[in-house]
């Protein structure tokens, strides 16, 4: 049993969308000027999010978006980003590897907002020719977090299963989900979410062992959708004209700070060492008996006594601010976060194996040391897993052409520059004059 309870991840893959597909200033502006509902408070609005978005100009957004048919997406549309996603990053993942498509036992998949049938795991499995007796698993309507609910899953099933190849295939749909209205807290997820996608083979066969890059040492999920306001911070749902998209509400950061800390509670015993487990007991117990009149400086618990890096999900600078300020990190833990968010933008659930692949890309990862990923997505949920590296990485991924640009000189994008002339702009309506 000890066996199978192993997870190794063998490698991942992170797409990387062609060079037509990037979201420029001047694409940005377009798609804005095409949709006439938008007001001039609605460009002041999106002005405002987009340069403080923290996102580049280097992010990619799907072909009919592109093509001007944001407003009629086709089934074709979507399950072309699916396609061209499964082509580069499932392709890429086997042949990093070199295992085989017919080697995998399990496949796992994810994607939030688009649920065809056959399901996408099962295109997967039809795709890239797998056995018959292959499992596929299809996740939907999970959000960003669910990139490691999949690897939940894929863990789980190797428990009752030795000598397991797992396929992990983790993305978002974007094409048919581009939001077409004038509701605020709808228009952000526009500014924020873009095309990416993941693919990772986990195995518990110990004869991949000396060929894995890092080994899972626990993995933690919280849900705290029992409470109305966390379950409300993320939903799909239609806005008072009927126009479909997901709504992001301002209590957003707040509810992935509740759900963290649920997390961490359960989290920190598993991974902590004892001594820091025992200042944090006695400092709580010298709180209680001095009736909270005891001020401490600093974080309550101090995480960095048995993480080395921070894999968190760039769902926002908010978010990432939210949660450096409660685990008491510093600029350079949050930088892999950071970069890339202004890279790739938030892709959802795949976003945190682009800031994997950053710090691997950054030869920070070496053997021995260890790695925490944080999830936050709708339900409410906060998910975490912690790994082990197995040895020194140095591949540098969907950032290899890029890297070495990163971080940046300044992480202003061109947007004020080029769109400012909104804020001086008197009245309330009028043209998009682009
Ligand atoms: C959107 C921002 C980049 C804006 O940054 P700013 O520094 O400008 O912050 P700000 O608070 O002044 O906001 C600017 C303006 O936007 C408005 N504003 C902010 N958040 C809003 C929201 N959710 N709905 C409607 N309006 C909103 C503010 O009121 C303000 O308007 P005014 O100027 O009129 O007062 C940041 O707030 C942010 O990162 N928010 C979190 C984004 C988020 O929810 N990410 C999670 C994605 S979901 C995800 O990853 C997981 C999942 O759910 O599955």
């Amino acid at each position: 049993r000890r066996r199978r309870a192993r997870c190794y991840l063998l490698d991942f893959a992170c797409h990387k969308p062609s060079d037509d597909r990037k979201v420029t200033t001047e694409m940005a502006g377009a798609v804005i000027e095409r949709n006439k509902r938008l007001g001039m408070p609605d460009y002041r609005f999106l002005l405002k999010v987009i340069v403080n978005s923290g996102i580049g100009e280097h992010t990619y957004c799907p072909r009919n978006v592109l093509d001007g048919r944001e407003e009629c997406a086709t089934h074709y549309d979507a399950l072309e980003e699916m396609d061209a996603f499964f082509d580069d990053a499932v392709r890429g993942v086997f042949e990093k590897t070199g295992v085989s498509p017919r080697d995998v036992d399990l496949v796992v998949l994810n994607v939030g907002s688009f649920s065809p049938a056959p399901s996408l795991a099962a295109r997967v499995v039809a795709r890239f020719g797998m056995r018959e007796d292959v499992q596929a698993y299809n996740l939907s309507g999970m959000g960003c977090s669910a990139g490691l609910v999949s690897v939940d899953l894929a863990r789980q099933v190797m428990l009752t299963r030795p000598r397991t190849m797992a396929l992990v295939v983790t993305s978002e749909s974007c094409a048919p989900n581009w939001y077409n209205g004038t509701d605020k807290s709808m228009m952000l997820g526009n500014c924020l979410f873009r095309c990416g996608g993941a693919a990772a083979l986990l195995t518990n066969d110990p004869a991949y062992r000396s060929r894995a890059k890092m080994e899972l040492r626990c993995l933690v999920r919280a849900h705290i959708g029992a409470h109305d306001d966390a379950h409300a911070a993320a939903v799909h749902c239609e806005d008072a004209d009927g126009r479909l998209g997901v709504s992001l509400s301002k209590a957003l950061p707040k509810a992935a700070v509740r759900a963290f800390s649920e997390n961490l509670q359960r989290l920190a015993p598993r991974i902590l060492p004892a001594a820091e487990l025992a200042r944090f007991t006695v400092r709580l117990l010298a709180r209680k008996l001095m009736r909270r009149k005891l001020k401490f400086e600093g974080p309550k618990i101090n995480f960095k006594t048995g993480v080395d890096h921070f894999c968190l999900h760039p769902g926002g600078t908010a978010v990432i601010e939210a949660v450096r300020k409660n685990l008491g990190l510093n600029s350079y833990d949050v930088e892999p976060a950071t970069m890339t968010l202004h890279r790739w933008g938030n892709t959802s659930a795949s976003s945190l194996w682009y800031v994997l692949s950053y710090m691997e890309a950054k030869r920070r990862l070496k053997a021995g040391d260890r790695v925490l990923m944080v999830t936050f997505g709708s339900g409410f949920k906060c998910n975490s897993c912690y790994w082990e590296v197995s040895k020194d990485l140095d591949d540098a991924g969907a950032w290899e052409d890029c890297i070495d640009d990163y971080p940046p000189e300044t992480m202003v994008n061109p947007y004020t520059e080029k769109f400012g002339w909104v804020n001086d702009l008197q009245g309330q309506g009028g043209a998009f004059p682009f």
